[in-house]
């Protein structure tokens, strides 16, 4: 089974209508890297309209997080359907900020995926240890976990990107082994196919994020069971997230 790989710009709460001149190169670049590379910008919602105009037909846009109901009093929020109608085929659901900072829990991750599929994006469900879960030697038993809770029945290649971020290594420059991070994916892999069956879990791709840069990128997204990158800092300046577009190998079909 041949995964497309996705390589995956998250903006946060960052962009303002200047900084869209970044997505022509971006686009540029999408174009000359051809279909063997998916390329897929996160702008914050302001942005989601504008983005997905500028790179229509070159490079994907997604939303950063969606509200699980399609429509509502809910002041402040966004549902999967305003950002599919503004041209997004992609979300972020359950990125360890909204884990944090909203207090997000798996539940409310697994219906914001649910949400995302009615809408028919695609989800990037976001799992990923702390520090200190880290260095308790907890990571895989936080992952199973996460995965079990935040992933709907009806998980395919097409609808579910998973995303390993471990929380210690966003925006700290710091990044596990090359062991560990073969280690988390393997298991990703397998957690996925005892649940959805071998097929669905080949076909799933799974994305590593946290501190993946120019200089970092062509190791890790060479890593077996990496299929791309969720790339925060470094995705703002087109000239670095080109750079990691340009490290990861291209599928062949
Ligand atoms: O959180 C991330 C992407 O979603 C990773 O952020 P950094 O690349 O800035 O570490």
């Amino acid at each position: 089974m041949t995964r497309r790989p996705l390589v995956a710009g998250n903006w946060k709460m960052n962009g303002l209508l200047r900084q869209l001149t970044e997505l022509e190169a971006i686009g540029a670049a999408a174009a000359e890297a051809g279909p063997g590379i998916e390329m897929l910008i996160c702008p914050p919602a302001t942005l989601v309209s504008a983005t997905s105009g500028l790179l229509f037909g070159k490079a994907a846009t997604g939303g950063q997080d969606c509200h699980a109901e399609a429509s509502g009093a809910h002041t402040g929020d966004i549902s999967a359907e305003m950002l599919a109608d503004v041209g997004a085929t992609y979300v972020i659901v359950g990125h360890s900020e909204r884990r944090s900072d909203h207090a997000e829990s798996d539940e409310t991750v697994q219906a914001k995926a649910k949400a995302a599929w009615r809408a028919r994006l695609a989800a990037i469900v976001c799992v990923g240890e702390t520090r200190a879960e880290h260095e308790a030697g907890e990571t895989l038993d936080v992952l199973g976990r996460q995965l079990r809770q935040s992933l709907p029945e009806g998980v395919t290649g097409a609808n579910t990107v998973v995303a390993y971020e471990p929380v210690w290594a966003i925006g700290t420059g710091l990044t596990p082994t090359g062991e560990d991070i073969v280690e988390a994916h393997d298991f990703i892999r397998k957690t996925l196919a005892e649940r959805f069956g071998t097929d669905v879990a080949e076909a799933v791709r799974i994305l590593y994020g946290g501190s993946v840069k120019p200089g970092n990128a062509g190791e890790i997204l060479g890593m077996r069971n990496v299929d791309g990158a969720l790339v925060g800092g470094a995705s703002l300046k087109a000239q670095d997230f080109v750079a990691i577009c340009r490290a990861c190998p291209a599928s062949t079909s």
